[in-house]
């Protein structure tokens, strides 16, 4: 578990660049830190495995404040957390192999041991035939993969990803992203992806906490916030906010696309006996599973039978005026 309370940090010259960040993480989650350059991600990154200080509020992580750990302290717990750069940070002069054993090296196990070890993570991360190989000879979703399994050499408890697929086409950085989740299913450890891409948001990420400026501007559930859609978000995706419709109700909706929302227009017509109109939306891929989300149009005499079918089918949906508005879009109005 990682728990943030109202952290602050500024750097020497001054300059703020963490304003009062709450937020837990929970054990076994994939959480984002989401944003553009210059927003805070990577020094919050770095504040959870003590890289870096903070001066006010709290930190805790597995059950540990990190500003009053003394440096060995630290040291031991950096073991439980490992780190991936999008810069892969691999020696160039050494084997794939000897990549992925150093950590062990250093903190001094038997060779049998690490050759167990580094043989098994090889396998899981699909490189066992490439061990002899020097990152050069390798592509960068190979070498990321290699850093991936020198990570995890010391079984830590948390991966923390920093921008590590920025650097990777899409088709690469799909399959990275996807190791990722395996090996979060497989291990139950905690992985928090710093990104400034919306795309691996939506990809590999259940919970997500948008910065901008040091700020927090919004949070939650990735579906939730992609429902909302709040301007951060948007600003993030470089949309515009769909101009709603003056006549009529206007409904948000969520759907399993792949579960029984399937065929979710052709059961809506059939069921209320019109069929609605679409303003915006389509259908998004979130953690490999196709969802609807829409915003649809209805006349003020049809609402009864819209969400009549909608409650039935007990699908996510809500009235979209003012109120809903301004509650799920709260903090988050201005642009820091
Ligand atoms: N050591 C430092 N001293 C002073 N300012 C710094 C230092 N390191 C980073 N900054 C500044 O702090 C702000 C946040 O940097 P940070 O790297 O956390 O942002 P980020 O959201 O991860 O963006 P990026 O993806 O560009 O790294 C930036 O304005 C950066 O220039």
């Amino acid at each position: 578990m990682i728990e943030i309370q109202h952290l602050g940090k500024s750097w020497a010259d001054g300059g703020e660049v963490l304003k009062d960040i709450s937020l837990d993480i929970a054990d076994g989650e994939m959480y984002a830190l989401v944003g553009r350059s210059g927003a805070g991600k990577s020094t919050l990154l770095r504040c959870i495995n003590g890289l870096t200080d903070y001066q006010s509020g709290s930190m805790v992580v597995d059950g540990h404040e990190i500003k009053d750990m003394p440096y060995k302290e630290i040291r031991e717990l950096r073991r439980q957390i490992g780190m991936v750069f999008q810069q892969f940070s691999l020696l160039e002069r050494e084997t794939v192999y000897n990549n992925v054993a150093l950590p062990m090296k250093c903190w001094g196990y038997k060779s049998e041991e690490i050759d167990k070890k580094v043989m098994s993570l090889l396998e899981l991360v699909g490189l066992a035939d490439r061990k002899d190989a020097r990152p050069r000879g390798l592509s960068g979703g190979q070498k990321q993969r290699v850093a991936i399994a020198r990570a995890l050499t010391m079984d830590p408890k948390i991966l923390l990803c920093d921008e590590a697929t920025s650097a990777l086409d899409p088709k690469t950085t799909s399959s990275i992203l996807d190791l990722l989740m395996e090996i979060n299913g497989e291990t139950g450890i905690t992985i928090v992806i710093v990104t400034h891409q919306m795309e691996v948001v939506r990809k590999a990420c259940r919970k997500a906490c948008i910065l901008e400026r040091g700020v927090i501007k919004s949070m939650g559930d990735v579906l939730d916030i992609f429902y909302r859609r709040p301007a951060s978000l948007l600003r993030l995706l470089g949309e515009d906010q769909a101009s709603l419709p003056d006549e009529g109700v206007n409904l948000r909706v969520a759907y399993d696309a792949e579960g029984p929302g399937a065929s979710f227009f052709e059961s809506f017509s059939k069921e209320t006996g019109f069929v609605p109109e679409v303003v915006d939306g389509g259908i998004q891929n979130f953690r490999n599973r196709a969802t609807g989300l829409f915003t649809l149009n209805v006349r003020e005499e049809d609402l009864g039978r819209a969400g009549g079918f909608l409650d039935r089918a007990a699908l996510k949906w809500d009235r979209i005026d003012e109120e809903w508005i301004a509650e799920s879009t709260r903090g988050d109005e201005e642009e820091e």
